[in-house]
């Protein structure tokens, strides 16, 4: 294997026209671990992957890898595997077919094809016409493709996509391998729960901006604390003139704040003589950060 090497975007821009797809993006990939590329629909994450692919050429900014943009690579594929998306097979070609074909254009063995297809769990759909896949199969061709050349950075756009929950799982186990082994692994998603359990860091775009950058653990920070108590009105201004965010749920007598700690909003409630019936610290879910941070639309009620 290539050893996993460092991602570095700086400054990265793209326009479409009037459309600013990618705006000043900068952020890092660290060899050994793996970086979710997170935004809602339309954030530009896939714009971003194909700038720092060589695919096409940004407004501004530079992506490289190890030092080195794509396109000045001497072999890319030795370097860097990328699956952008999992249509574009020939329909007609079967699996090992396809992954050939690479294996020629490349110079690498005809063997890799075998190999590739074994560790994405495809050996016994290898002779069939691609036609016939799922769209999970596609996916997992497309990770074949990626590791043909054993590259030490691997670009992934929305690899979960089409995948059942079996599948997802075996891909969460893979790419942690992956990583495991050294690699450089940039994984795009649209929603956090997919790479939650897997990801070290997170890079949070939203209108092509940078929004949050950082390890995954340092996201979870930050919470409420919900309040049962008779006085909701009274303890709520309380609250709100000690510099807590405050909000009061229509069953009246519960409030939610955030700013302030349990042990803060006890000593108030102590000080105020205000009854309690419940104080409670609820850490914000990591979805719920991500939806904070960006403008996706929630699909949870
Ligand atoms: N070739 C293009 N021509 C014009 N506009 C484009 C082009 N490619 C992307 N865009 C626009 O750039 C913005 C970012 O798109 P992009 O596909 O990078 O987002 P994304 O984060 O990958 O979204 P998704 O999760 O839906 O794939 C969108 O507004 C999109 O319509």
């Amino acid at each position: 294997m290539a050893t996993g090497q460092r991602v570095e975007v700086d400054g990265l821009s793209k326009s479409f026209g009037d459309v600013r797809a990618v705006d000043a993006l900068s952020f890092t990939v660290e060899p050994g671990e793996i970086t979710a590329f997170l935004g809602p629909n339309g954030a530009g994450k896939t714009t971003t992957l194909r700038m720092l692919l060589g695919l096409i050429e940004p407004t501004d900014g530079t992506a490289t890898i190890g030092g080195t943009p794509y396109a000045e690579l001497p072999r890319p594929a030795t370097v860097v595997g990328a699956a952008l998306e999992a249509s574009s097979f020939h329909p007609g070609r079967s699996g090992r077919d396809h992954l050939r074909v690479y294996c020629a254009v490349n110079g690498f063995a005809d063997s890799r094809a075998d190999d590739v297809l074994a560790l994405v769990g495809l050996t016994d759909a290898a002779r069939r016409p691609v036609r016939g896949y799922s769209l999970g199969m596609r996916q997992r061709l497309g990770l074949a493709t990626a590791l043909l050349g054993d590259p030490g950075v691997l670009v992934l756009d929305e690899p979960a996509n089409g995948l059942d929950p079996a599948g997802i799982a075996w891909l969460r186990g893979f790419l942690k391998q992956l990583a495991d082994e050294g690699r450089t692994m940039l994984v795009s998603s649209h929603a956090l729960s997919e790479v939650q359990q897997i990801a070290d860091r997170v890079v949070i775009i939203d209108n092509g901006h940078l929004v949050r950058a950082g390890r995954l653990d340092e996201l979870a920070t930050g919470g409420r604390v919900l309040v049962v108590t008779p006085d909701a009105e009274r303890f709520a201004e309380v609250l709100k003139s000690s510099g807590a965010v405050v909000s009061r749920d229509s069953a009246a007598d519960t409030l939610e704040t955030s700013g302030l700690s349990a042990r803060e909003v006890g000593r108030l409630a102590f000080e105020h003589r205000v009854e309690l019936h419940a104080l409670e610290t609820r850490q914000d879910g990591l979805e719920q950060i991500f939806f904070s941070l960006t403008t996706a639309v929630s699909q949870q009620p």
